[in-house]
């Protein structure tokens, strides 16, 4: 992996990873998750989690799925703890308003340090409730300020960053150049529907700007297929 970045600003490494059907969603017309990944992709997910500093979800994630982000085999957390890191890469939600859940599965399962990020206009009250669970970050007026997020984030030694979407978040990151590879597994499914989110949601780039990618390999995996794309600098 080229972990070399071009961006003028201080940050990490970062990397989108999802599944995608073959027609591009990442889940229902009703933002509900489906099981797109095989066993072998799941497992390289995991591998993937292990070896990041810090896995990234925007609230509409978290609050469509409740994900755990955690890392799942027993030897995956070992290999961290052995080297001297959290069992858990750091869990990171982008949440201008303060609105993750105080029972989320993010903060109920799994050791390791978790980070809300909240814009200025995130209520006093919900930032002293989330205090509890997590270290908040302050970062912009109305809207989570993702540079200064990141930068942010390298600060406090986040070297690699691993964003689990979804289709908004994905959006925000590659429109602002700040995404430098896209790993995506392409399942067996169609799910369809125009208002079922893609990889990337979003207002769109125009024709004449669009962002541009690199291949640096595929292979197939279970039913489906793995792509690895790397973001041109521009
Ligand atoms: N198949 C896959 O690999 C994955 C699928 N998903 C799916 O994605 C869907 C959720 O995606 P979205 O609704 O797009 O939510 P999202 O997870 O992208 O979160 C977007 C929300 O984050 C907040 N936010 C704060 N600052 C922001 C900024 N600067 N830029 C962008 N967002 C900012 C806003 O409230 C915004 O609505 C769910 O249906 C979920 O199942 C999510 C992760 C992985
Ligand atoms: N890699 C992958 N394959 C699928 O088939 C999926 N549906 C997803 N979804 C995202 O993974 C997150 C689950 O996290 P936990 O297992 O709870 O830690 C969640 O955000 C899903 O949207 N991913």
């Amino acid at each position: 992996m080229n972990e070399k970045q071009t961006n003028t600003i201080n940050r990490p490494f970062i990397f989108l990873n999802a599944a995608v059907s073959a027609d591009g969603k990442i889940s229902t017309k009703e933002r509900k998750q489906v099981k797109i990944s095989g066993d072998n992709d799941f497992e390289r997910v995991d591998e993937l989690k292990k070896e990041s500093d810090g896995v990234m979800v925007g609230i509409g994630t978290v609050l469509a799925d409740d994900p755990s982000l955690t890392i799942k085999s027993e030897n995956r957390k070992k290999y961290r703890k052995n080297n001297g890191l959290d069992e858990n890469p750091a869990r990171i939600v982008v949440d201008s308003n303060g609105r993750t859940p105080i029972d989320a599965d993010i903060f109920k399962k799994g050791e390791g340090k978790r980070v809300i990020a909240v814009s200025k206009c995130a209520p006093e009250k919900k930032i002293k409730t989330l205090k509890e669970k997590a270290d908040i970050i302050v970062a912009g007026n109305d809207k989570v300020d993702l540079k200064i997020l990141v930068e942010k984030l390298k600060d406090m030694g986040i070297e690699k960053l691993m964003v689990e979407g979804g289709s908004n978040l994905n959006w925000s990151l590659l429109s602002l150049k700040l995404v430098d590879e896209i790993h995506a597994f392409i399942g067996n499914i169609i799910i369809g529907g125009s208002t079922a989110p893609s990889l990337v949601g979003g207002s769109g780039f125009p024709e004449t700007d669009m962002l541009k990618l690199k291949l640096v390999d595929f292979e197939q995996m279970d039913d489906g297929l793995l792509v690895r794309w790397q973001v041109e600098k521009q």
